[in-house]
């Protein structure tokens, strides 16, 4: 089977320009065959509170109302996506632009109202990765945003790190899989206040260590259960930490195992 990376890139990234340049270079150099997964919360949230909009999240997701999913379909599929897709090309990266609903290849459903109402919020529950393979194929590189569809015309907010999550574990059906997350620290921190004190490895056993001594909480826990996942489903290798763990295997980061 033929390799491939799966990288996801955070909103922290996102936000810089200087970082998302030098990641999209970094991205760039790779060789070999690549998806690329943004989220883009951070844009989305600014551009929420501009518009006096209230944001909330629970447990890492966005509730999205349809002024706030208008908002998540411009930032996510139109600005970000775009910007990334057209950064890519002047790069020499030949890119293309998803949401999910592009090629059917991300079907979610509206989450169910339960405790919550999280609105316009897709799980996803069918990934093809037909157009994937296809453009892989041709040497092309996918480039997906957090955005999906339903099959009956209706648009819905996915987190970023879970369509990462699941795209890999599809992929790595007829691929040797390697999924990772990279986001603007080292790794997963043992002391948050202290960038090197990365873990450099995390299993099913001393996470559970880390989350009931809240040193993994927040955004991380649900980063966390996508990683498992994502480990359990057929994805060779999951890793969390800065772009620099993609070009120097040397560099501090954080591998997650059964
Ligand atoms: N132990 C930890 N190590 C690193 N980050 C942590 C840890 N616990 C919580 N976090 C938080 O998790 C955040 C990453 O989650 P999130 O914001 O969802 O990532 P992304 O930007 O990739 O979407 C970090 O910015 C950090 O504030
Ligand atoms: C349902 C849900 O929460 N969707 C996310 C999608 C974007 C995302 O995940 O962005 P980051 O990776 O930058 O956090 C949101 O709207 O924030």
């Amino acid at each position: 089977m033929e390799q491939l990376k799966v990288i996801k890139i955070g909103g922290h990234i996102i936000n810089d320009q200087q970082a998302l340049d030098d990641f999209l270079t970094t991205f760039t150099a790779i060789k070999g065959l690549k998806v690329l997964i943004h989220g883009g919360g951070k844009v989305a949230t600014e551009l929420a509170q501009k518009m006096n909009l209230e944001v909330t999240m629970i447990d890492g997701r966005r509730i999205t109302d349809s002024e706030t999913l208008d908002i998540a379909t411009m930032v996510y599929a139109g600005k970000v996506n775009k910007t990334i897709v057209a950064k890519l090309q002047a790069k020499k990266c030949n890119a293309i632009g998803f949401t999910g609903a592009d090629g059917n290849t991300i079907l979610s459903k509206k989450r169910d109202v339960e405790e919550v109402d999280f609105g316009y919020v897709g799980d996803v529950v069918k990934v093809d990765t037909e157009i994937v393979e296809v453009l892989l194929s041709r040497k092309r590189t996918p480039v997906f945003c957090a955005i999906t569809h339903d099959g009956h015309g209706q648009l819905l907010n996915t987190n970023a790190d879970t369509l990462a999550a699941e795209l890999a574990i599809a992929l790595a059906k007829n691929y040797e899989t390697e999924l990772y997350y990279c986001f603007e620290k080292k790794g997963v921190l043992q002391n948050i206040t202290d960038e090197d004190s990365v873990i450099k490895n995390i299993n099913l056993e001393n996470y559970q260590d880390l989350k009931s001594q809240g040193i993994i909480a927040d955004g991380m826990l649900p980063k966390m259960q996508n990683c498992f996942h994502a480990i359990q489903n057929g994805v060779q290798k999951v890793c969390v930490g800065l772009p620099d763990m993609l070009q120097n295997s040397n560099s501090l980061f954080t591998t997650i195992s059964n």
